[in-house]
Formats: C-alpha cells, structure tokens, sequence
C-alpha cells in the first residue's frame, strides 16, 4: 500500500487523459467549445434574493459562549461555516495572496515550466480532478505539497525563495489553525485527545498533512456557460479556504440549492471533508460546493487542505458508534481515498459505506 500522499499519485495516476489541448485562459475573447458546459451544468442557483436569506454562519472563535453552538448547527446543517478571529494575521494571508498573483501573472509558457506531472503532487495546471470530465474548467491551479523549491527554481531562477518562504509561513499557520479546528470541531462530538492516538501525546497532530491548493480564476467571455471549478466535495479532514475579495464559491443546502458565500474581509471559510464525514461517522457531512466565475474580475482563492498523517487508518471513531449507531464506513488511509476518488469521484464516499 504507498506510505506517502504523493505516492497515490504514482500508484494511481488514473485520471483518464483526454485530448484537450491546454490553454492560456488569460487571454480568450470568446469561450472555446472545450470549456462551454451549458448543456451539462444543471443550474439551482439561488436568485440574489432569496440567497440573501441563507447565510454561511460566521463563528467568532473568542465567543466562548455562541461559538460552540453555532458550529455545531454549521457543521450538521451547512458542512461549512466561515470563522473570525481565528489568530492568523492578515499580513500572513496577504503575502501569500500576493505571492500567488505574482505566480498565475506570469506568461503562460513561464507557468508551464512548472507544469504538475501526471504522476506528480506539486506544479502547475488544472485541478486534479479536471481530466475526469468531458470540458475543462475555467480556472487554473498551482498544488503544493511540501516545498515548491523545485518548481519555485523553475520559475524565478535567480529569486526563487522568496515564494518559498512565504508558502512556508502560510502553511505553518494553516497547520497550526487547522489542528484547533480540529479540536473545537472533535470536542462538539464528546471526543477527547485520548480518543485519538494520531494526534500524538499532546494532542498537536504534528504529523497531520497539508496540501496547498492555489487557485487563480480569470475573467470569463462567457460566464453563464463555463464553470470555475465542479461541484465536489473535498477529500481532506477539513479545509481552510481563504478567498480574495470576489464572490464565486456558493455551497449545497439539500433542498435549498447552490448558496454563495461572499467574501467578508479578514474571515476564512472552512470546509467539512469526506475524512471528517467518516470520523464523524455521518454526523458532520462533508460540503458540496463549486466555483463560478464573472465577466468583470479575476478571482483568485488558497485553499489549505488538511488530512491525517500517512498510514493512518480513518475510520468512524468507536465513541460515535453502538448498538443504536452502527459504523456506516470502513477504514480508510487518506491516500488511498485519492486514489479512489481519483477512480470513483462522487461514488468514492459511497464505495466505503458498510
Ligand atoms: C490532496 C489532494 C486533494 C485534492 C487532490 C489533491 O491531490 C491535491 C488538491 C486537492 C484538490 C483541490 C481542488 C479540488 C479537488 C477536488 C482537486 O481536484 O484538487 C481537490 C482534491 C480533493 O480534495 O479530492
Ligand atoms: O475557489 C474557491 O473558493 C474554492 C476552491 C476549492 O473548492 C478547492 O480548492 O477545493
Ligand atoms: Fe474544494
């Protein structure tokens, strides 16, 4: 079985190549054919009114009192929620936004010189899961697990250090912030740290992993007709998603439909994964959501997602479960999830389902 997140990639490089020839988005009059999805997309957004009514809740992590309990109707109603005083500094995010448009403004063939390979975690190009459909998405993306030194040098030879070291900081405090969540999320189910031995002794998920997900979404000729990234759902523990000051991420409410999440300045939003759905054994479900794009202004988003340490069996944790609440999902490694959802996509959950 591979040991190391990437190593999914090398064993499972599955996703069906299909023949569209790549291209620099950043410079399209009109929509190609290769990314017009209007017959394929079925469209529930919401009308700007009636979406006004559904709000993605704000959690304010120093309100000892409302927080907890506003978590835990997001996490059960919405799978989502956005957070406040969460203790990264604005400069932090800044920097790193900053370091990412400087990367996505490059000329294409200089963003290609740091092109993701198939087999390959980090580098540039579309999403992951782009070859899995028939049209590509109108978005482009640079994935970093680890270092992007490599690619980093690929792209600023004499100056490629900076970026690293801003990636660096960002990470650092992604990792630290998402091993919190963690906690508040695990605490509103009655787990403790002695529930969970991979977390270590003191309870710091020091080996957990993050994948660095930026993604950069240019103005689109034809907006109606094209979409940013799919609807999905993340395969991670949980996902802290900062965006840049423009609307584009909406998320699923079952029986309401596509609700957008505007961007409120300082605040990021956090995403239950497919990881914390099976922990959790169902109660906190993992959240559909997608991207769409606009006519007047690029967007661009970092997405930090966390999962467990390599080898680390998910399963449903044993307090979750008895008689009454039987475990709905079989253990699973993070690595071989992608794998699966490499295969499987919106059946991957499904497949794992006692
Ligand atoms: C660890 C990973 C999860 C991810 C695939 C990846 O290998 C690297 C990026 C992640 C991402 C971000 C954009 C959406 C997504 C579905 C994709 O194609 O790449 C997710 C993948 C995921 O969560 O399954
Ligand atoms: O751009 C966004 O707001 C969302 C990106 C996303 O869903 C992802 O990277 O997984
Ligand atoms: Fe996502």
């Amino acid at each position: 079985m591979p040991s190391r997140l990437s190593d999914a990639f090398e064993t499972h490089p599955t996703f069906q190549h299909h023949h569209i020839q790549n291209l620099d988005l950043n410079s399209l009059q009109h929509l190609p054919d290769s990314h017009a999805w209007a017959s394929e997309l079925t469209d529930y957004s919401l009308s700007p009114d009636i979406n006004g009514l559904f709000n993605l809740p704000i959690i304010d992590l120093n309100d000892p009192i409302n927080g907890p309990k506003h978590l835990v109707h997001a996490c059960k109603t919405w799978g989502a929620f956005q957070i406040i005083n969460h203790g990264v500094s604005n400069q932090v995010v800044h920097r790193m936004e900053a370091a990412a448009k400087k990367l996505f403004s490059l000329p294409y063939e200089e963003k290609l010189k740091a092109e993701r390979f198939e087999d390959g975690a980090t580098g540039y190009g579309p999403i992951r899961i782009s070859s899995l459909f028939p049209k590509r998405m109108w978005s482009e993306g640079f994935t970093i697990v680890g270092s992007p030194i490599q690619h980093a040098r690929e792209l600023w030879p004499d100056n490629y250090t900076s970026f690293c070291d801003v990636t660096e900081e960002y990470q650092k405090e992604m990792k630290e912030l998402a091993g919190k969540l963690m906690w508040i999320v695990l605490e509103s189910l009655g787990i403790t740290k002695e529930d969970i031995s991979w977390a270590g002794p003191n309870g710091e998920f020091k080996d957990s992993v993050g994948v660095l997900q930026l993604n950069s979404y240019p103005i689109c000729p034809d907006p109606d007709r094209a979409i940013g990234i799919v609807d999905h759902t993340d395969s991670s523990l949980l996902t802290i998603l900062h965006q840049s000051n423009q609307s584009g991420l909406q998320v699923f409410r079952e029986e309401i439909g596509w609700v957008s999440v505007p961007p409120v300045e300082g605040a990021l939003v956090v995403n239950i994964g497919d990881l914390l759905h099976i922990l959790s054994n169902g109660l906190y479900p993992s959240v559909l959501h997608r991207v769409v794009v606009n006519r007047d202004r690029h967007r661009l988003s970092m997405a930090y997602l966390y999962g467990p340490p390599n080898n680390v069996e998910i399963s449903p944790l044993s307090k979750l479960v008895d008689h009454y609440h039987p475990p709905l999902y079989r253990p699973v490694t993070w690595t071989e999830y992608l794998g699966m959802k490499a295969k499987l996509f919106y059946k991957a959950l499904s497949a794992l389902r006692l």
